[in-house]
Order: C-alpha cells, then sequence, then structure tokens
C-alpha cells in the first residue's frame, strides 16, 4: 500500500486538530480507504521549515515537542522536496486583502506535484481560476471545502447536486465570532470579554479584527460568489460593517425586544449588478437566521430552478468544535483527493 507523505504550512487550531483527526482516523483511513499516511512536514513561521522524509514524531508535535531539524531548509520549494511531499494542507492566516503568502505556497505545492488542501479563504477570492487550472494541467486536486462554513459540505454539496442550477441569491450567517460576540454581549458581557470567548473556541482569526469588521464573511461572499456563481467578486466590492460599534446595551434591548443582531452576509444577482453586503442586523424573531445558536453558520440559496435551500452548520459553543468541523473538512477534502486519483498512477 502506498504511503502518502503529508505537509502541513500552519500549525495552529486547525492544523493541530487535522493531526489528531488523522491520528484518530489511522485505521479507518488505511481499511475503509487503502490510505496509509505519515506527516513529514510542517511549517509556520515560528517553527520554520521542519521535513523528515522518514516521518515526524506527530504525537510529540501535538505535545509541543519540535525535532531538531535534519536540513536546514530555507523556502517552501526545499521544504516540499525534503518532505517529499504527496499532499499539502495550506492552513496558515487567512489575508483577505491579497491571499498571500497562501497563493505562493499553493503554486508552489501543486508545481511540486502534490494535490492541495486548504482551509484559507485568501487564495479562493484571490487566486481561484489560475490555481484551479494549474491542478487540471498539474493532474492534482486543489480543494478548499474547509473554507466557508467548514463541516458543511458547501462546494461539493453544490458540485454534486445542484448541476445545471443558477444561484441568484444568498443570505446566511458566515462568521461564527462574530455572532458568538453579539450572544455574549446579550448576556451582559462586555465587548472584550465576548472576543476572548470566541477566542477561546478556537474560531477567531489569527488577527479577529477580521471577524470584528466584517473582512471573514465579506471574504466568504466573494468565495461563494467566485466557485458556485462564477463572478470574481472582488472584496472592496462587497458593502462592508462589522460590529465594533454594536455596545452591549444595545443588543441587550435588540434581544428583549424579540430582534436580536446578527451579522448578515448576502448577496444578490440582478440583471444588471450584483449587490453584496455584510452587515449587522435586527432579524425578525420568526426569521431562520435568528434560530440558529451563535456559533452556528447557515446560509440560504436561491436558485433559478431550486427556490431555496438552507444549509446549516450546528456548532455548539464547546472548545475545538470550530477548529474540529474544519479540519474534518480538510480531512475529508483529503480522502476525496487521494481517492480520485487514478490506479497506477502514483
Ligand atoms: N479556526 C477556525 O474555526 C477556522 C479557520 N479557518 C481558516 O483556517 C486557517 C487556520 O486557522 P487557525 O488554525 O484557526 O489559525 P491559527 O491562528 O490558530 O493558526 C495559524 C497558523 O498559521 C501559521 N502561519 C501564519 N502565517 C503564516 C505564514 N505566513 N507562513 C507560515 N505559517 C503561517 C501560524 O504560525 P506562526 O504564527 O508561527 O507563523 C499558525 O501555526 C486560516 O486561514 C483560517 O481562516 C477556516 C475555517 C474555520
Ligand atoms: N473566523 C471564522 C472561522 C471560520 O471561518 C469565523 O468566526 O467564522
Amino acid at each position: 500500500m502506498k504511503v502518502y507523505n503529508l505537509a502541513l504550512i500552519g500549525f495552529g487550531h486547525v492544523g493541530k486538530a487535522l493531526v489528531r483527526h488523522l491520528l484518530l482516523k489511522r485505521e479507518e483511513l488505511r481499511d475503509r480507504y487503502g490510505i496509509e499516511w505519515r506527516l513529514t512536514g510542517v511549517a509556520t513561521r515560528r517553527m520554520g521549515w521542519l521535513a523528515d522524509p522518514a516521518g515526524l514524531d506527530a504525537d510529540a508535535l501535538l505535545a509541543g515537542q519540535l525535532p531538531s531539524p535534519p536540513h536546514a531548509l530555507q523556502n517552501v520549494e526545499q521544504w516540499l522536496e525534503a518532505a517529499q511531499a504527496n499532499v499539502l494542507f495550506e492552513l496558515s492566516s487567512t489575508n483577505p486583502h491579497s491571499g498571500q503568502p497562501a497563493i505562493d505556497y499553493i503554486r508552489s505545492g501543486l508545481e511540486h506535484g502534490a494535490h492541495v488542501i486548504t482551509a484559507n479563504k485568501g487564495p479562493i477570492v484571490h487566486a481561484y481560476q489560475e490555481l484551479r487550472d494549474l491542478a487540471k494541467k498539474k493532474g492534482k486536486k486543489f480543494l478548499f471545502e474547509g473554507t466557508v462554513m467548514a463541516g458543511a459540505p458547501l462546494f461539493s454539496l453544490y458540485q454534486y447536486t445542484l448541476p445545471a442550477t443558477s444561484v441568484t441569491r444568498f443570505r446566511g450567517l458566515l462568521n461564527s465570532t462574530a455572532n458568538v460576540i453579539i450572544a455574549e454581549m446579550e448576556q451582559g458581557r462586555s465587548f472584550d470579554e465576548a472576543l476572548r470567548q470566541a477566542q477561546k473556541l478556537g474560531i477567531a482569526e489569527t488577527d479577529p479584527s477580521l471577524d470584528v469588521d466584517g473582512w471573514d464573511a465579506a471574504v466568504k461572499v466573494c468565495a461563494i460568489a467566485t466557485v458556485l456563481m462564477n463572478v470574481p467578486l472582488r472584496i472592496d466590492e462587497v458593502q462592508r460593517e462589522g460590529i465594533r460599534n454594536l455596545t452591549p446595551e444595545q443588543v441587550k434591548t435588540a434581544k428583549a425586544a424579540g430582534k436580536p443582531y446578527k451579522l448578515v452576509a448576502q448577496l444578490e444577482r440582478t440583471p444588471s449588478a450584483i449587490v453584496a453586503s455584510v452587515r449587522p442586523e435586527q432579524l425578525n424573531s420568526d426569521d431562520p437566521l435568528a434560530a440558529v445558536s451563535p456559533a452556528s453558520m447557515l446560509v440560504h440559496l436561491e436558485t433559478d430552478l431550486v427556490p431555496g435551500l438552507m444549509i446549516t452548520l450546528h456548532l455548539p459553543e464547546e472548545e475545538r468544535a470550530g477548529p474540529d468541523a474544519t479540519a474534518y473538512d480538510v480531512m475529508a477534502d483529503m480522502i476525496r483527493a487521494i481517492s480520485g486519483e487514478e490506479v497506477g498512477s502514483h
């Protein structure tokens, strides 16, 4: 049985959860999918480029013990070579403004001949077509289910179950952190305490102002438009207002009046324009968006042929639930990528 060499860029909440999932599912991956793996590369800015083609000790890495690197590696290309990577997981922090350096990492992974799987939204918004075409040219997969509503199969569900439909409109809750902050403030917590709770859950971005100021939801709107609607929407085309100016008093009063705030993302395609926005809105209590638990995410898609389809990801407010769900999507993408390889191609 082929042993797949796995290499991770980014070893934070999602990277660690992925390694935990891979260890937990090792036997099932082997027995059910024919996937035997070893971790041959891990890289972050602080850890540097660590690689060992014989396999790094995954448990030790999770326990925070770093191996002494057998080679002094300087860049992603050297590292991919040293790791002999068959699958690159790009799990570094999202940069919504340029998608970098993740785009360069993903390009290098595909050029190296690895499948690439990411939960990073930046590259989908800034380089989707280029990376998709490069993957096709190289006969490799570029998969990104974890980027939007991680844990819910949004892109694959659409691709496999809704062929020949056209998305005309969507509306949803695409950022858990903002809605957890609002819910915490409804309970009387200050803004800073509420943000700390979201960070404790592992759902906030590395720079949480991306959640608070609506960038994360906006980048997800662009990713849905780009992938599902074939509209390469730019982030500056999304009207964006975050939750920074909401006060605990305001959200408590709104909740008590039965019109709670949520950070709502939406996009509508008209014959002449695309109108996309992210902003805090007060919802009526019978609005399906008002009914989900704070960390959960939800999208209501309208298409030309199927009038309405609601996809909900239920996330309990438990530590690691968010990163665990994201890491699940990443692992599922890996199974899809490897299972799709032609027999004899490796
Ligand atoms: N947490 C979640 O629930 C979800 C996260 N995501 C996405 O998954 C990705 C990872 O998120 P998460 O694990 O929570 O983030 P963390 O902040 O926990 O971890 C980020 C990791 O990336 C590394 N990193 C950051 N910048 C670079 C860089 N330029 N080069 C190499 N490594 C880098 C960091 O290490 P160092 O600082 O040492 O470089 C760290 O190991 C992000 O893109 C995020 O948007 C998507 C869906 C849900
Ligand atoms: N920071 C994001 C994490 C998932 O994409 C969020 O809060 O939704």
